[in-house]
């Protein structure tokens, strides 16, 4: 039976829901060992750190991939002592060459999930077909409304009053795995790109980790 977090409709994990179901992750299951691609800033690499070290994950990041050489997720893993190793997308001429450098060093890290916390590239069957069902995406909206990499600007500018975040499964097509959990948030009428993102990603950094308790059990 599927539970509620991954029945085929999205639910709404408060942070009470959240705190109770953690708290009990620590006896349950092995340490999981996660692979972290990341593009950018990395905060939603330092939520999933921040969860393992509060013991309100019983994971480990086994290593951070990176596609930027300046993206400061690099420094947040080395404050982190967590090995990173940079794949710049730039020397890979075919998707699919990166992807398999990609699985490949997952691979030599034995990853057993793969978590994509602002991986800002389309990957190909290649790596899907190295860890089926095993890549797990966060996304700054309600899916499926606003898929792509400019999901925060095309809520802003639709003018919708909720949106959110979302922790599905990465398929080939981009955005429309399976939803594990999500999160809403108001859109204001002040509100900015930057005070929405921000707004968008206190939600992510709860509902990451909880995603990734929940599922590793799966
Ligand atoms: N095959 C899949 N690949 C990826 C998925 C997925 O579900 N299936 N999720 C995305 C994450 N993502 C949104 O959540 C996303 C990231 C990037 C893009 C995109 O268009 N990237 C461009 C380059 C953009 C840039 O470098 O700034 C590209 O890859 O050409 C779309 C959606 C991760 N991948
Ligand atoms: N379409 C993918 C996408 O837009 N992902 C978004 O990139 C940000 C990365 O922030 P971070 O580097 O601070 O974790 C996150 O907000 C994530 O939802």
């Amino acid at each position: 039976m599927e539970t509620a977090a991954f029945s085929s409709t999205p639910s709404l994990i408060s942070p009470s829901i959240n705190k109770p179901f953690l708290s009990q992750e620590l006896n349950r299951g092995n340490v999981a060992k996660l692979g972290i691609l990341a593009s950018g800033d990395g905060s939603n690499f330092e939520a999933v750190a921040q969860a393992i070290q509060t013991r309100q994950l019983n994971a480990k990041i086994e290593v951070l991939i990176y596609n930027n050489p300046d993206a400061y997720v690099a420094k947040r893993a080395e404050n982190s002592n967590i090995p990173a190793v940079l794949l710049n997308h730039r020397d890979y001429t075919q998707r699919e060459d990166l992807d398999t450098a990609i699985a490949k060093t997952l691979q030599q890290y034995n990853v057993e999930i793969v978590v994509m916390a602002g991986w800002m590239r389309i990957v190909t069957q290649v790596l899907i077909d190295a860890f089926p069902d095993k890549i797990i995406n966060i996304h700054p909206s309600l899916l499926p409304s606003f898929k792509g990499s400019r999901a925060i600007e095309q809520a802003l500018a639709s003018g919708v009053k909720i949106t959110g975040c979302t922790v599905h499964l990465v398929s080939l097509e981009v955005d429309s795995g399976k939803i594990l959990m999500q999160s809403a948030v108001p859109i204001l009428p002040e509100d900015t790109l930057k005070t929405l993102h921000s707004r968008i990603q206190a939600e992510e950094h709860k509902i990451l980790p909880a995603a990734i308790a929940i599922y590793r059990l799966h």
